[in-house]
């Protein structure tokens, strides 16, 4: 699933891609690590810590200002993920008011003390308290706040004990509305270097860059978090909130259950999703008066959870044809009339199914366009010195090419495409025909996946039939098995210490500026199956897009097509 859409709105790489060219001529450490292909695209080797290294450096400096120095050894702190993170928290302490002075500490800041630069520079009313264990990563952390003169805002502070809270706010007053952090995520070396994999996924494509004592800690960062629940009880509304990073989705039920062991009333967990690497957050208060955000992902999960439409086609309609040709019509109905493009399809034994876009609404006011074309025509009927008979609408003539398609599988002679003459099937004939000669084998051969029956169809002698099939199938942009929205991102791997931010892991493999534009440019995405069960019928599912209600406008107008068809069928039989 591509995971940039689910992004956080604020989240400046959502819409801004880093320019690895740009950067590189900017930054010359990492004009280093830089190499481009014939083409001249510009690629980073995420495998290599070095590159990881100086590609964050560069990004902190140039989209945040950050001058940020990170020892040779260890954690390289991924931006887009960072800052997934801190708005997130934003959007909880919203309401507050945004010029409210917010106090937040940061367990376990590590040697970029990354969180709290970047959430000072975007918030000039937060600061921070810092707390590091690791002696290096300390000293690193008191480096950046000082070369970004913030020791005003964010105090560094060595962890003194093995609690995480407890010793830090034991004997003080102040209350602090939130602590985040990015707990060790292992409970040992196996865990850390993959080799307790029980599971299947992909072996990372990105390089581990943590040190043991930043990514090991005793229970993993489910006995981490556990003990901060604990802590909590004790603690009680020193924090307001409290959250904390979870690298591995399987870690999340174990806390709410602690949580809920714990009867702390007030919870909610979250997703950050980036490329192809999801993280996810936890937050529990002791303040029944904090009201959580919704997730965006969840949100969109439900919406992709409701049941399709289904449309039962009507018996005349479906007549005796079979799976193949019906799904072809209604297929042929959305990408021809609707311009509905096709991203993918697939099929299995008793149903077909399509990935459609749509990128303009062109299925609303139909009647009212067909009206007013109507009058058009009228008028330049009237104004024709040859009294031709008038055009037809585009749709008007896509349609009758599928009821002459059926009824020539049918056999029906009353609409022979050879006595049809009209100029419009003998341009589209002669269409058919040009796109016949001109295809490119590539293009046979995706037309074959899509139909194994096309080169039936070509050896038919009835070439009437075989153009119209054909017709059918040229110039449509099936791009068999494949999603329109390509990922932009490695990942892969539950460990935050291999994640990269998807933006710049997206570089190398699939990124590239269409994929922004593909994803701003549709208003509709879902998934249609023809299938065959008892009768034939259509499903729509909803997979993304501006308003699900256009879902049901274009069901709407395949069944009126489907309606009109039949009407048409029963008076010319009359
Ligand atoms: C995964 S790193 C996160 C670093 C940084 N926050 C980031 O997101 O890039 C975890 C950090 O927590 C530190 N740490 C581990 N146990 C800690 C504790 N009990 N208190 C404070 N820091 C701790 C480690 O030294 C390490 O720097």
């Amino acid at each position: 699933m591509a995971l940039n859409k689910f992004m956080h709105p604020r989240n400046v790489y959502k819409k801004k891609k880093p320019d690895f060219k740009q950067l590189a001529m900017k930054y010359p450490n990492l004009q280093k690590h830089m190499f481009t292909d014939l083409t001249g695209k510009a690629f980073i080797d995420f495998k290599n810590a070095s590159s990881m290294r100086e590609l964050s450096i560069a990004l902190l400096k140039d989209d945040f200002g950050l001058d940020v120095t990170l020892p040779p050894e260890g954690l390289v702190p991924t931006v887009s993920l960072r800052l997934n993170y801190i708005h997130w928290i934003e959007d909880i302490l919203e309401p507050l008011g945004r010029g409210t002075n917010i106090k937040g500490i940061d367990i376990g800041t590590g040697a970029s003390c990354v969180y709290p630069l970047l959430g000072c520079k975007l918030n000039p009313s937060w600061s921070f308290l810092a707390v590091e264990k690791c002696d290096t990563n300390t000293q690193y952390a008191e480096k950046n706040v000082s070369a970004n003169k913030m020791e005003d805002r964010i105090k560094v502070r060595k962890q003194q004990d093995d609690s995480i809270l407890l010793h830090l706010l034991h004997d003080t007053d102040t209350v602090y509305d939130f602590c985040m952090c990015n707990p060790p995520f292992f409970a040992d070396h196996s865990e850390a270097q993959g080799t307790s994999r029980k599971d299947d996924r992909a072996e990372p494509s990105s390089v581990s860059m943590a040190t043991p004592s930043e990514s090991i800690t005793e229970g993993g960062e489910i006995g981490f978090v556990k003990n901060m629940i604990q802590e909590s009880m004790e603690l009680k509304s020193k924090v307001r909130v409290y959250t904390s990073m979870v690298g591995k989705k399987s870690s999340l039920p174990k806390l709410k259950e602690e949580i809920r062991r714990l009867e702390i009333p007030n919870f909610t967990t979250t997703e950050f999703c980036q490329g192809k690497t999801m993280r996810w957050g936890i937050a529990w208060s002791f303040d029944s008066s904090v009201i959580f955000p919704k997730s965006l992902f969840q949100a969109a999960r439900k919406e992709k959870d409701r049941p399709p439409l289904q449309y039962t086609l009507p018996s005349e309609f479906v007549g005796d044809l079979d799976l193949q040709t019906i799904a072809k019509q209604i297929y042929f109905i959305l990408k021809e009339e609707l311009k509905i493009s096709c991203d993918s399809s697939s099929e299995s034994e008793d149903c077909l199914m399509f990935e459609m876009t749509a990128k303009e609404n062109t299925w609303s006011h139909q009647r009212r366009k067909r009206r007013a074309k109507k009058m058009v025509d009228t008028e330049t009927r009237k104004e024709s010195p040859t009294n031709d008979p008038p055009e037809r609408s585009n749709s008007d003539i896509d349609f009758e090419k599928t009821s002459h398609y059926k009824d020539k599988i049918r056999g029906n002679p009353t609409t022979d495409l050879g006595k049809k003459k009209t100029s419009e099937v003998k341009s589209m004939k002669r269409k058919y025909q040009t796109f016949d000669r001109e295809n490119s084998q590539e293009e046979d051969s995706k037309r074959r996946r899509f139909c194994p029956d096309i080169e039936k169809l070509r050896q038919s002698p009835d070439r009437n039939a075989e153009e119209e099939n054909i017709e059918m199938l040229e110039g449509d942009t099936i791009s068999v098995g494949q999603s329109d929205v390509q990922d932009c991102s490695m990942g892969g791997k539950d460990k935050e210490t291999e994640g990269c931010t998807a933006t710049e892991q997206s570089q190398k493999t699939s990124y590239s500026d269409s994929v922004d534009k593909k994803e701003k440019e549709y208003i509709l995405k879902f998934k249609l199956t023809v299938k065959k069960l008892e009768q034939f019928a259509i499903e729509m599912a909803w997979i993304d897009g501006q308003n699900r209600e256009f879902m049901h406008q274009v069901l709407q107008y395949l069944k009126n097509k489907v309606k009109s068809n039949n009407n048409k069928q029963s008076s010319e039989q009359k």
